[in-house]
């Protein structure tokens, strides 16, 4: 069965192929994202981001389709992009911050963009304030607000809608230690009822959070499985980074 037909995915490419001029960043990607947590591994450059971007609707494959939530958008019109882009929650690598909108009327705007009802976007802003303990900053200017506060009201704006399929590029970039432990929970909450696809290089972002897991190199698939199968590649010592290594070789560890 291809896995752009998986029943289970909420999002799959199917064949997908994206090139930057001559470089061929996708080179026939294949992979469906199920209810639950996805992380994308790979080096720099193995084509992570622009997969996102493709799930996204930011950009479009050159080959092959996307299906999004039913909907196949590089086939489909405008409705079917705009349709869908309102059940996706995106926390891109830098998001333009607003520095003089508080945290509370930034995902508001987020809720506004995402087509939240009037009435209800004030709630369902604090609500997501609050599920990532920024509730006490709601009235602070964004321009004011250290990294860690500003990646965790970057989450809050990617939940506002309750998005079906949630995208996070290295969501955990610029958070202290203990910050990164509260954060792989809140990302495990949002993968008990959301396909959550996170780009990451942190081993141990994916050990603590991720389902499945699947491994890029240079715009190919290299690995796709569970953490477990992941971790029983032939290896060192049966972890996350010792099978990564196994798939991508020494000049390949980034993680
Ligand atoms: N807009 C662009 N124009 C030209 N080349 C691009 C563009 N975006 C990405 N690339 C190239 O496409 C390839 C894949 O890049 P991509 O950002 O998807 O990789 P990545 O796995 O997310 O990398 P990183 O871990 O460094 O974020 C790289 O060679 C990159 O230089």
């Amino acid at each position: 069965m291809s896995l752009g037909n998986d029943p289970a995915a909420v999002a799959a490419v199917e064949q997908v192929t994206v090139r930057y001029g001559s470089l061929t960043a996708l080179d026939g990607v294949s992979l469906g994202f199920p209810t639950g947590v996805t992380g994308l591994l790979g080096p720099n450059g193995a084509g992570k981001s622009t997969l996102l971007s493709l799930l996204s609707t930011a950009n479009r494959p050159d080959e092959g389709t996307v299906t999004l939530l039913g909907e196949t958008v590089g086939a489909g019109g405008r409705r079917a992009v705009r349709s869908v882009r309102e059940r996706i929650g995106v926390l891109p690598q830098s998001f333009g911050h607003y520095p003089r909108f508080t945290a509370l009327e930034f995902v508001e705007y987020a809720a506004w963009l995402r087509k939240v009802p009037s009435r209800e976007r004030r709630d369902r802003a604090r609500e997501a304030l609050r599920q990532v303990a920024m509730e006490k900053h709601a009235g602070r200017r964004m321009g004011d607000l250290s990294g860690g506060m500003l990646r965790r009201v970057g989450i809050a704006q990617a939940m506002v809608n309750r998005p079906a399929l949630v995208l996070l590029d290295e969501p955990t970039v610029g958070l202290d230690p203990a910050q990164r432990v509260g954060f792989r929970d809140l990302i495990k909450g949002l993968g008990e009822h959301s396909a959550v696809v996170m780009s990451t290089h942190l081993a141990e972002d994916v050990a603590h959070t991720c389902d499945r897991i699947s491994v890029l190199l240079e715009g190919r698939v290299r690995f796709t499985g569970t953490l477990a199968e992941l971790c029983a590649l032939p290896g060192e010592d049966g972890t996350v980074e010792s099978g990564y290594l196994h798939l991508v070789g020494p000049e390949g560890a980034v993680l």
